[in-house]
């Protein structure tokens, strides 16, 4: 088999933009015109020699994750002897480099995402100070200039921010579709082959390589897919202009039948020719829109730190003995002694005076002001002197039990006596011996009482000591958590601490999304999607594989997991089965008993003490509310909770009759009478209850038991629809409204479900305990908010039409909120006070359980009616887009949700909304008669951004859309 020329011989013509592109590039190209003059008889050693140049000049790289081949295949070795143990060569390499490419776009692409998902404020930021001085320069001059010309610089700068990420993240995911779909073919390939590569492998070989042949031309086409479709629309310059064309097995051996030794090598070669090409095509084009590299993003700081130093330097330098100056000698000494005398005063001192302290406290040691032996002295001569007295008195014997109390009482009583002729008994009588005693007993007190205060400047001496030691604690606190730190290598997921156990959490539910986006396509029909999310798939099975080894070779689980990892790579295994694998291997993250429980006693005080940890056991470890409670038996509320005594709904506030909420039998939905109960409401209060709707209270119910079947499953199956990391894109758990912007936290978890009736197989990924509920109640509900809402807009002169359906209820969405049981109820909220932003609500609160529903009675007082639970009925609420499209015909009603002590309480709100790009504003109709809008056009989706995007208070975001001069 004669080589083919190699199609691109002369340098490839982009101009790459930095050292780092130019090297891999041009190391490949001088490589290929190696190779071409090399002649290929002398094959074996040009295999040697290119095995050697390759070890020598590239990236070593190296696989973890095991290519899908029988474990007896024999593996590459510095030496390849057998023509298996090369292809098992190559084909590791072409999986490290696809992988490793994989993964640098990967990174890029976190990094665009996470800048685009910023602020204006961010992006703007990242336009001009991220990106180099050069374009600190022009993007600043540019700013300048359009601030002068027009007003809209800001807008045209984030604008632009928009255009120059989305277009980088553009091309990365194409290039990693193309990328994942290649490593999938090559994988499921391999997967399918195995077996008969070891047994025949005379046969198989061949056609092992004209397959991986044809899946370089494949990815050889989806690439200049890609070039053909952004060199006309790209803004990166020249990224497009460089076509890549692999070399190709000639055409007599593209059958892959029996080759001959030489054909068999020129072939191998082939493949490392072309993965060289692709390696250096992905070099440039990953290099053209990679995230910036750290030097260019902190360019500012690195600046500014550099002149500081610089300027540092030149002071410290003036002041050297270099310069003649001894002021550096003397600066070190005096820092010297100034440590020294720290740590003799804040170390060394208060850790002795402890000791000498202790010691003195517990043995006898030196002199207090008072001594327990005298007072004991002024004690006994007290009693005998009482003794005497009292003897002499009374004449009798006085017992030997006789308390002082009791002779005293003698004494007082001889006074009274004395008192009477106070100058005869002052001669003759007991009336000065009866004031020496008093005297005695007087002293006798002021000992006792010395005698205490002695006890309690001693007690103090140790506690002034210990404060006195406090810095030397601290320090070592600080010490001592840096090692730990350092010892469990926390910061990164390879480690073995906390964090890094949650990097690795975060990576089984990444690759249980891609399990299940994988299922959902396949039944979907949408093979090609769902080979790309195999191979990504792939990709994430090798970072865990790699990032788990070493913390389960510690703990001896390595097999186990291990075997897991390979399972999940298996195209042909059942989804079921691999979601069982997941959980296993979460288990195996957990650490073993012991360091459980000195992990949850550590939770526990976290939680009861700091609010930052409470916070982040609630929101970041994806515990929720619910985790809380059942993992603390709380007794008071974590102050993250403790709602400011302004937001409290408190009894004051509260109107006493229920009987204001009006509640509509819709039995007959055409009768006028109806239609006149919802409007009226609807502007009145914007709230009320609905019954004999036709939906049995058997189904209601067994809505709501799946609602809390959810919340029964273990906290690890719950947080997998964690928001932000759900393996559902139409379903995620959180807690609170924004639990990232509320300054408290409210005592509510809520799983939201997105219904998209244009979208096939939408629940597929939904909690099989509740799916198939959520997805019949979306079915009924439907029918009775297109009802509610058609009486609605028809009252209003308009109809529901192809133009407004979509904003009226384009999409629906459910919620099911949990209010766990709460310790302190009256200083929590489960949910602010808010109105929905959306247009209509129908909501199911659960009968039997205290309701804590509140609406807000009228517009301007802060007097709230209770919503009383009716079996079987639903709420209904009007939303703030109603309100705007009915130019304020209609009202939004805010509503409060208190919790309860000892149970737990769940409702089902469906909110029907608008589609994301919908237009909001007054309705024609409503405004035919010149009636003034109240309120300012906006896009559905900027609403709801402001909506959580800042803690959500009242009807605040209705007022931000109101127009000047039209407050009612
Ligand atoms: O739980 C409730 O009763 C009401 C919940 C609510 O207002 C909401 O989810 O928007
Ligand atoms: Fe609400």
């Amino acid at each position: 088999m004669d080589s083919q020329p190699p199609a691109n011989e002369s340098p490839p013509s982009t101009t790459p933009s930095n050292i780092g592109d130019v090297v891999p590039l041009y190391s490949s190209y001088l490589w290929n015109r190696v190779a071409s003059l090399i002649p290929t008889s002398n094959s074996i050693i040009l295999g040697k020699f290119s095995n050697l140049f390759r070890q020598t000049f590239t990236k070593s790289r190296r696989v973890s994750f095991p290519l899908p081949l029988p474990s007896e295949f024999p593996c590459s070795s510095p030496n390849i002897s057998s023509d298996t143990s090369r292809i098992y060569a190559v084909l590791e390499e072409i999986m490290a480099d696809v992988l490793s490419n994989l993964h640098d776009i990967q990174k890029s692409l976190d990094f665009w995402q996470s800048r685009a998902e910023g602020s204006n404020a961010r992006k703007a930021y990242f336009m001009i100070f991220e990106r180099g001085p050069v374009a600190f320069v022009n993007e600043s001059k540019n700013f300048v200039r359009k601030s002068l010309s027009e007003d809209s610089a800001m807008q045209h700068l984030c604008q632009s921010s928009s255009s120059h990420m989305s277009d980088r993240m553009r091309v990365l995911m194409e290039l990693r579709s193309s990328l994942a779909s290649f490593l999938a073919q090559l994988y499921v390939e391999l997967d399918k082959r195995g077996e008969d590569l070891l047994k025949n492998p005379e046969k198989s070989l061949p056609s092992l390589l004209a397959v991986i042949n044809r899946l370089f031309s494949n990815l050889e086409g989806s690439f200049s897919h890609l070039h053909a479709v952004r060199e006309s629309d790209s803004s990166i310059d020249g990224s497009y202009s460089m076509p890549l064309v692999f070399d190709r097995l000639p055409e007599i051996n593209e059958e892959g039948s029996q080759w001959t030794d030489c054909e068999l090598t020129d072939a191998i070669n082939l493949v490392h020719k072309n993965l060289e090409k692709l390696n250096s095509y992905l070099s440039v084009m990953v290099g053209k829109h990679r995230k910036p590299r750290r030097m260019t993003l902190y360019w500012v700081r690195y600046t500014c730190g550099a002149v500081g130093l610089s300027v540092f330097s030149i002071w410290l330098l003036r002041h050297s003995s270099l310069m003649g100056s001894s002021d550096i000698d003397n600066w070190i000494h005096d820092a010297k002694e100034a440590t020294m005398s720290f740590f003799s005063d804040h170390v060394e001192q208060p850790l002795l005076a402890i000791r000498d302290e202790l010691f003195d406290t517990f043995r006898k040691r030196h002199k207090g002001v008072m001594e327990t032996e005298e007072v004991q002295l002024t004690q006994d001569s007290l009693h005998r002197m009482l003794r005497n007295f009292c003897e002499q008195d009374t004449r009798e014997k006085i017992p030997d039990n006789a308390s002082d109390q009791e002779m005293l009482e003698v004494v007082m009583n001889r006074y009274e006596k004395e008192l009477v002729h106070p100058i005869h008994n002052l001669l003759n009588g007991e009336l000065a011996r009866g004031l020496l005693i008093q005297v005695q007993k007087l002293k006798l007190d002021i000992e006792t009482a010395m005698l205490e205060l002695d006890q309690i400047l001693r007690a103090n001496e140790i506690n002034f000591a210990i404060l006195a030691a406090l810095p030397a604690f601290f320090l070592s606190l600080g010490m001592l958590t840096l090692l730990r730190t350092w010892l469990k290598q926390d910061s990164r997921a390879q480690g073995r601490g906390r964090i890094a156990r949650i990097h690795r959490r975060l990576l089984v539910v990444e690759i249980e999304k891609r399990i299940m986006q994988y299922q959902s396509y396949i039944e979907q029909g949408r093979d090609k999607d769902a080979e790309n999310v195999f191979g990504l798939l792939i990709y994430s099975l090798e970072r865990l594989y790699r990032v788990v080894e070493n913390p389960a070779r510690t703990s001896g689980e390595w097999d186990l997991v291990k075997q897991d990892l390979i399972e999940l790579g298996k195209p042909q295994q059942q989804t079921s089965y691999k979601l069982t694998v997941t959980q296993r291997l979460v288990k195996h993250q957990r650490m073993p008993p012991f360091f459980s429980l000195l992990e949850m006693v550590k939770q526990t005080i976290l939680a009861m003490t700091s609010t930052t940890d409470v916070r982040e056991f609630v929101v970041n470890q994806r515990n929720g509310v619910k985790g809380l409670v059942d993992s603390l038996k709380l007794t008071t509320l974590p102050s993250p909770y403790i709602q400011p005594p302004q937001k409290r709904l408190t009894s004051d506030k509260i109107l006493s009759s229920s009987s204001q909420i009006p509640v509509i039998d819709v039995s007959n939905w055409n009768d006028p009478q109806v239609a006149s109960e919802i409007c009226d409401a609807a502007a009145k209060l914007g709230l009320f209850q609905i019954v004999n709707h036709g939906i049995a209270p058997v189904e209601l119910k067994a809505l709501v038991a799946a609602a809390r079947g959810f919340y029964q499953l273990p906290v690890e199956e719950r947080s997998r629809y964690w928001k932000g990391s759900s393996v559902s894109e139409t379903a995620w758990l959180t807690t609170s409204f924004s639990p990232y912007k509320d300054s408290v936290l409210e005592w509510r978890d809520y799983i939201k479900f997105e219904f998209l009736p244009q979208r096939h197989g939408f629940d597929d990924t939904w909690p099989p305990v509740c799916k198939a509920q959520v997805t019949d109640h979306f079915k009924r509900m439907k029918p009775i908010a297109n009802k509610i809402l058609n009486i609605l807009i028809n009252n209003l002169n308009s109809t529901i039409n192809e133009s407004n359906q979509q904003t009226l209820m384009g999409t629906m969405r459910m919620n099911f909120n949990y209010y766990p049981e709460c310790p302190e109820p009256s200083l929590a909220i489960g949910t602010g006070r808010h109105s929905d932003i959306n247009t209509l609500t129908l909501l199911l609160q659960e009968d039997g359980v205290l309701s804590s529903l509140y609406a807000r009675a009228t517009e301007d007082g802060d007097k709230w009616i209770h919503v009383p639970p009716i079996p079987g009925a639903i709420v209904v609420n009007i939303g703030d887009v109603l309100q705007i499209m009915s130019n304020d015909r209609y009202r939004s009603v805010e509503h409060y949700v208190l919790v309860n002590k000892s149970c737990s309480r769940v409702s089902v709100p469906v909110f029907c909304e608008p589609i994301r790009d919908s237009v909001i504003q007054p309705l024609p109709e409503v405004l035919e008669n010149n009636e003034m809008a109240r309120y300012r056009k906006v896009v559905y989706s900027d609403y709801l951004k402001t909506f959580f995007e800042r803690p959500h208070d009242g009807k605040a975001n209705i007022e931000s859309v109101k127009l000047q001069g039209c407050g009612l």
